[in-house]
């Protein structure tokens, strides 16, 4: 006899979230919540889960995973609930982990409770093997994101470089767009540091990674596809998320 497919909530029916309804295999999203009812009433009529209009409508979900994919703020406001009510999670805004304080009560929280909060590589690769900066030296870990200006939210004509910093100080002028840089702070176990780079003839989402320690130096580059329903988010972004889900409940864990 089957498996019963793995039962996932999520928060925030936009872009991420329809990608994963859309390519649901070996998981089914049975609810979905949104801070816009008619996202997702959309939703649950175009992919069968069950609308919730309120959040504490989802805590009492018999979920086991629940998707963040909504936005940083949405990270802060319900993410320990999430954990408390008995549920994993998987967070996309992960720009919310920067704040130092909200990082530690939340990772207290998960291992109070034993529960697990999954990171996605997002739009990003490499991820994995990065995480040797929490046992080994590292002497430069920068992310170098190249996008148009329209994703970036901005009017700027010319290829310019609009933001040079480090990763906890960008995520908060550009949170839509850098939550990678966190995701490789986190990763390494350091500030990264990001130049943000607007350039009007790019058509793609690009993320370089200049990474040098102990074990040598690596440049990584990815020229991702922005995402049909919102050209902000690389589709890898979601194919990562979804690649977790797919992989909960395979005893064999490949990478890193
Ligand atoms: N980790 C990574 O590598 C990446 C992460 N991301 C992040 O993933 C998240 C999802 O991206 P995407 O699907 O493209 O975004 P969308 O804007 O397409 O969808 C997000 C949906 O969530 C809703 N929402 C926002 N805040 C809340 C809240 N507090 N409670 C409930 N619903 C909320 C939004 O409503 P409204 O439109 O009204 O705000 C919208 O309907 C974003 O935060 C994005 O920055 C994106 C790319 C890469
Ligand atoms: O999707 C991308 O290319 C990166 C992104 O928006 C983010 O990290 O928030």
């Amino acid at each position: 006899m089957d498996a019963q497919p793995l039962a996932v909530g999520i928060i925030g029916c936009g872009n991420v979230g329809r990608i994963l309804a859309e390519k649901q295999n070996t998981f089914r999203i049975t609810a979905a919540y949104d801070c816009v009812p008619g996202c997702a009433l959309d939703f649950s009529a175009r992919f069968g889960a069950k609308p919730l209009t309120e959040f504490a409508e989802l805590l009492a979900e018999p979920v086991e995973i629940v998707v963040e994919a909504a936005s940083v703020s949405a990270v802060r406001e319900y993410a320990i609930d999430v954990l408390r009510s008995g549920k994993d999670l998987i967070i996309l805004s992960v720009g919310a982990l920067a704040d130092e304080t909200f990082r530690i009560e939340l990772l207290g929280e998960a291992r109070r409770l034993n529960r697990k909060i999954h990171v996605p590589s997002g739009a990003i690769m490499g991820l994995d093997n990065i995480r040797i900066g929490q046992v080994s030296s590292v002497d430069t870990i920068l992310l170098r994101t190249t996008k148009n200006p329209l994703s970036l939210g901005i009017g700027e004509p010319e290829t310019k470089c609009v933001f040079s910093g480090t990763a906890s100080e960008c995520v908060q002028r550009y949170p839509k767009n850098t939550n990678v840089a966190v995701s490789l702070s986190l990763a390494c176990g350091c500030d990264a540091s990001v130049e943000v780079w607007s350039d009007p003839g790019e058509t793609k989402n690009m993320h370089e990674i200049i990474f040098s320690g102990e074990f040598g130096e690596a440049y990584i580059r990815i020229r991702n596809n922005p995402s049909s329903g919102n050209g902000a988010t690389s589709r890898l972004a979601a194919l990562s998320a979804l690649s977790i889900l797919e992989n909960l409940k395979n005893p064999l864990v490949i990478g890193a």
